[in-house]
């Protein structure tokens, strides 16, 4: 299965339309159309083998169901599946009583199994997928609802969710139009065309083999499998671009930028003192900056080591909730200052992201700068290599020219020289930090981009779970931005401009004593 993060592939797929199949995406009527199926060719199986004098196969959910019938219209279903044991009926007519040995005959009886089962049970729904399709809205989503089925209007009336959806595209339309049943894409594009987006601008939400084949051949630009049955491997081989066994919760989005609060850092609490508070009764999912924050500023880059006793707490918390390090720095070189094996590591400012069980991905889209960074990076070796103390840092996705060494008089040539290359390059654009100018790829894409995909990736965006980001740099305002109202942001010490972190932490040592505590308050949970 491809690494997945569902709100970065829409955002980064401009994706306008969702398209969501019914039976097992939206209701849980997929189950109650299994049995009745089951129900009706097993009886039939049964009087027929009585009939010839030999044994039919009963219908079997886990293959028979999925493979001929799943997502198909109902005759078709009839057909497909009556093939599969060699058994050739007359079409009949859609009037056939209940039975009746055609196959619009047995369709009919099944039909009426499932509302028998569908008024003992009523319409339950997978509350993920509701829940996702209502906020979806809010965002301006275009959403449709698709179904095989004849019956989805009544299904979704029953289940009171009618409202949600824009455009219906179901069984009795599908009939009036003469279109195809999945696979093919028929009904899908049908829903697009009403929706009036094209389908490179829509994604498709299916639980069938026979559905995600059909999303795949519309040539949708996305298409989710959603997995109720523990058939990921299938769906991923039938078209499926990505398999998700629960609809991510979306209740958390990246805030406008307008609308973020900002503060004089020294008027914040203290995190030390509130740390119940802060948590809500929540589980933190803990996002750590290195430089500042992991250890003091120093001099030289390469002599920020972490000290023995905060890897010791890193670990230790990291058996407690998940942590992440999210680093300016290079995430190769971050990962080897921390050696620990169980942390995620965000580095390049959040566009070079890895994890355990050799997780490694770049989520930002920034290898389109490299050549911009190659040459920008040879160039201000060259035209500083005469300015003592100035340094050229190389990072996969970033150059950070520090003037922290170089004498006063001089700040102001390095500033001029790293600002002259990074106006010859669009792919590049300016990040400040302490006694640091950065170029970075140029790109809407941060610190605060990066803990959001985290979240998402790692299912950590659900109601259950308190996102928590410490540091101490203007970097680190992006991600207290994108956590304000939604998260718990702590500065540690001060930088040059206001700040839209909620507490703040003295230093390097009182983070330590901070995430000491914060391992043993869990532990007490
Ligand atoms: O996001 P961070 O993990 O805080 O990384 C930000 C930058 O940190 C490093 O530079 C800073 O720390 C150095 C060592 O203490 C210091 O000498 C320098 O003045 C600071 O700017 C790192 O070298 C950069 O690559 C990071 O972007």
């Amino acid at each position: 299965m491809p690494p997945h993060n569902l709100f970065f592939l829409l955002e980064s797929k401009q994706i306008k339309a969702l398209i969501f199949d019914l039976d097992g995406v939206i209701t849980q009527t997929a189950r109650v159309h299994a049995h009745a199926w089951k129900r009706m060719f097993d009886d039939y199986l049964r009087q027929r083998g009585q009939r010839e004098g030999k044994v039919y196969e009963p219908l079997s959910i886990a293959t028979d169901y999925r493979r001929y019938i799943d997502g198909i219209p109902r005759y078709d279903g009839v057909r497909n599946f009556l093939l599969s044991r060699s058994i050739s009926l007359p079409e009949g007519t859609p009037t056939d009583a209940p039975g009746k040995e055609t196959v619009a005959g047995l369709g009919n009886l099944k039909n009426s199994y499932f509302h028998e089962l569908l008024q003992q049970g009523g319409v339950e729904v997978y509350s993920d997928t509701v829940a996702f399709i209502k906020v979806m809205r809010q965002r301006g989503y275009r959403t449709a609802v698709i179904s095989a089925s004849k019956n989805c209007q009544a299904i979704l009336a029953a289940a009171g969710l009618e409202a949600l959806f824009e455009v219906r595209v179901d069984g009795v339309l599908a009939a009036e139009l003469r279109l195809k049943g999945k696979p093919d894409p028929a009904i899908f594009l049908e829903a697009a065309r009403r929706l009036e987006v094209e389908p490179a601008e829509a994604a498709v939400f299916e639980d069938a083999l026979a559905g995600v084949e059909a999303g795949k051949a519309g040539g949708f630009a996305l298409v989710v499998g959603v997995d109720r049955t523990g058939q990921a491997e299938e769906l991923s081989e039938h078209g499926a671009d990505v398999v998700l066994q629960t609809i991510p919760n979306p209740t958390m989005k990246n805030p406008n930028p307008n609308q973020v609060q900002k503060q004089d850092g020294k008027n914040l609490p203290s995190a030390l003192h509130n740390i119940k508070e802060l948590l809500q009764g929540k589980t933190p999912a803990v996002f750590l900056d290195y430089d500042g924050c992991l250890t003091h500023i120093v001099k030289d880059p390469d002599k920020a080591i972490l000290s023995e006793g905060m890897r010791s707490t890193l670990q230790q918390l990291a058996e407690v909730c998940p942590v992440a390090v999210v680093s300016g720095r290079d995430r190769a070189n971050v990962e080897k200052l921390v050696q620990l094996k169980n942390l995620y590591y965000a580095g390049s400012h959040g566009f070079d992201i890895s994890g355990p069980n050799n997780m490694h991905t770049e989520p930002g889209g920034a290898a389109a700068a490299i050549p911009a960074l190659d040459k920008a990076q040879a160039e201000l070796n060259e035209r500083l290599k005469e300015v003592e103390g100035a340094l050229v840092e190389r990072k996969r996705y970033a150059i950070a020219v520090h003037y922290r060494n170089v004498a006063e008089d001089q700040v102001s040539q390095v500033l001029e020289v790293a600002n002259d290359v990074l106006s010859k390059y669009k792919e590049l654009k300016p990040g400040p930090g302490k006694k640091v100018l950065e170029l970075k790829p140029n790109l809407d894409w941060h610190k605060g981009k990066a803990v959001y995909w985290l979240l998402e990736e790692l299912h950590l965006n659900k109601p259950g779970i308190i996102p928590l980001y410490i540091g101490d740099d203007l970097t680190d305002e992006d991600a207290f931005a994108a956590l304000q109202g939604q998260g718990v942001s702590i500065l540690v010490g001060e930088h040059d401009e206001q700040t839209a972190a909620g507490y703040r932490l003295e230093s390097v040592e009182e983070v330590q004593v901070f995430l000491e505590a914060l391992t043993h308050q869990l532990k007490k949970e």
